[in-house]
Formats: C-alpha cells, sequence, structure tokens
C-alpha cells in the first residue's frame, strides 16, 4: 500500500464509491459524537481510501445537523493523510452551467449554527485559513475530473450558507456582488476542522442548478437538483478510480500535516487535560510535540 490514505466525504448524490477492492464497513467513535455513519475502508490501485457520506446512508442528516467535528475526526482516526470532499452546488456565474465541476480554492462562511473548531477553553488554537484547501490534492483532482469527462473549472470562491432554506433572490444578487461563484450549505465548517486536524483538505463541487439569481431561469428546487446530481455522480465515482490511479506512490510531505506547530498558543501548564483527551487524534502529533 502506498503512504496515502484518502478521505472521501460524499455529499448530496455521492453515497458510494466504486472499484474499492477488500472494502469493509467500520464504525469509529468520536469524542466529538456521531459521524455521520461507518466508513468504508478499502483499496483503490495500491492506495488506501476511506469513504463516509456527509448526510449519511440515505441522506438523513441536515446540513445543518452534519456533525462535522466527528467526521473529520473519524478519518483522521482511520489514517487518512488527505481529505477528497464532493459537493452538490449552486452556481452563481452565468459561465459555470449545471454539470459544471468546480475545484474550490476559497470560502466565505455564512454559516451561524455549528461549530466550528476542536479547540477552545482549555487548549485554544488559532490555524491560518487564508489558503483554505491544498493546492496539490486540488491540481489532482481537477486533473482526475477531467479525466473522467467532466468539465473542470479551478478555482472558485464558495458561498458557505445556513440552509436548509435555498437562498432568497436578494441574498443570491448580493453573494455574487461579493465575488463568490458557487454557494451550498455544507463545506463549511468542514474545510475549517480539516485544517484543525492537519488534513490537506480539496473541494470538488458539481454544479446541479444556478440558484435563484437569473433572470428567466427556474428558481432551485430539489427536484431539478435531484436529476442533474445523478448525471454528476457517475462522474464524481469516475473521478475517484482516476485519482487513484493518478497518485504518486510516495507523499512528499505538505505544510499542512504540520500546520498545528504554528497554532497551538495554550501554555502547557493552562491546557485543560479533559480537553486534551478530545484532541487524541486531531492535534496528537502536535500536542505530543509541544
Ligand atoms: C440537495 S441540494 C442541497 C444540499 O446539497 C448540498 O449538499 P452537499 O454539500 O453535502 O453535497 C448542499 O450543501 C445542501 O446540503
Ligand atoms: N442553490 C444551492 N444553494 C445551496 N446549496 C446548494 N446545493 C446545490 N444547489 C444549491
Amino acid at each position: 500500500m502506498s503512504e496515502w490514505t484518502i478521505g472521501v466525504i460524499g455529499g448530496s448524490g455521492l453515497y458510494a464509491i466504486d472499484g474499492l477492492e477488500d472494502a469493509q464497513s467500520i464504525r469509529i467513535d468520536s469524542p466529538f459524537g456521531e459521524a455521520s455513519d461507518e466508513v468504508v475502508i478499502g483499496s483503490l490501485h495500491g492506495h488506501r481510501f476511506v469513504f463516509l457520506p456527509r448526510h449519511g446512508k440515505g441522506h438523513r442528516i441536515s446540513p445543518t445537523d452534519v456533525n462535522a467535528r466527528a467526521n473529520v475526526d473519524v478519518l483522521k482516526r482511520a489514517g487518512c493523510t488527505d481529505i477528497l470532499a464532493i459537493s452538490a452546488i449552486g452556481s452563481l456565474r452565468e459561465e459555470l452551467p449545471p454539470g459544471s465541476f468546480v475545484i474550490v480554492d476559497q470560502f466565505i462562511d455564512r454559516t451561524v449554527n455549528r461549530t466550528k473548531s476542536f479547540f477552545g477553553t482549555g487548549m485554544v488554537a488559532h490555524v491560518s485559513m487564508a489558503e483554505p484547501v491544498c493546492p496539490r490534492l486540488s491540481g489532482l483532482a481537477a486533473a482526475a475530473a477531467r479525466v473522467a469527462g467532466a468539465p473542470v473549472s479551478e478555482g472558485g470562491t464558495y458561498l458557505a450558507m445556513e440552509g436548509p432554506q435555498f437562498s432568497s433572490r436578494a441574498e443570491s444578487h448580493m453573494y455574487r456582488a461579493w465575488g463568490c461563484d458557487v454557494i451550498g450549505m455544507t463545506a463549511m465548517p468542514e474545510a475549517k476542522l480539516a485544517r484543525e486536524a492537519e488534513l490537506p483538505y480539496a473541494l470538488v463541487g458539481m454544479v446541479t442548478d444556478y440558484d435563484c439569481w437569473r433572470e428567466g431561469e427556474a428558481h432551485v428546487e430539489v427536484g431539478a437538483i435531484i436529476a442533474q446530481m445523478n448525471s454528476n455522480s457517475a462522474k464524481a465515482r469516475q473521478l475517484v478510480i482516476e485519482l487513484a490511479r493518478s497518485l504518486p506512490q510516495q507523499r512528499a510531505a505538505s505544510p499542512i500535516d504540520t500546520c498545528l506547530d504554528f497554532a497551538l498558543i495554550t501554555a502547557p501548564d493552562a491546557r485543560d487535560p479533559r480537553v486534551l483527551a478530545q484532541l487524541d487524534a486531531v492535534a496528537g502529533r502536535a500536542l505530543r510535540a509541544r
């Protein structure tokens, strides 16, 4: 097996991946509560892959209730080195029609009802989110998406909204004026938590709709999204296979692997042992070092 273990978080329409050898479904406990589901662990082209459906089997869990802390924690416990997240998104740009795959590289977080950090009183950390995605994994995902036959746009700003209702037209226009390219309900705090867990993260957004800003276009609703999602998800499954085919055997270190070295601020004698115990997986490396 190679040095990579890729955690794949599947969003709306992607509840499994294809081709995993020796696949096993495993429930992993987390001190942060219940993850969305069991993880499926197997190998693809000589690399370990760990799959987790973000909304659980059967899409049971609403965006606000996705326990992103538990999800990222169990992926870390499963030995993941990197996270590839896959999401359905609305488009805020004419040139990103339904069916486009957007390799997101920036976020604006407008979510308001979620726990956004593994850290807190008793162990404080401040990671940088200036460059919120991993350029290496994003580039590999973009190339894999092209081989899978998807129209790919590299770079784009994702507006994370609370939901579950879609945006009003005024909001949709405002997000466009802010420079956002796509919109969804789940990548935050997921991307922030991946960074806190020292896991390089890439987000492939699959456009399902034009949200509600576009003159003359039916405004977004779930029926149309599901139809588009089904055609996107075949390409997403192929993308994962192509990514596995293209990964090198060795994984060069990423600066994200050790980013907590520059983020932990609480003095050793002021740290709360109960908080530290919860952080054994996500911050174990950094806490042992300092
Ligand atoms: C089914 S449309 C709205 C729903 O789809 C996206 O989910 P995910 O990011 O997990 O693919 C969006 O964020 C909403 O949760
Ligand atoms: N228009 C939209 N708004 C928010 N999340 C979405 N997911 C897919 N389409 C979306």
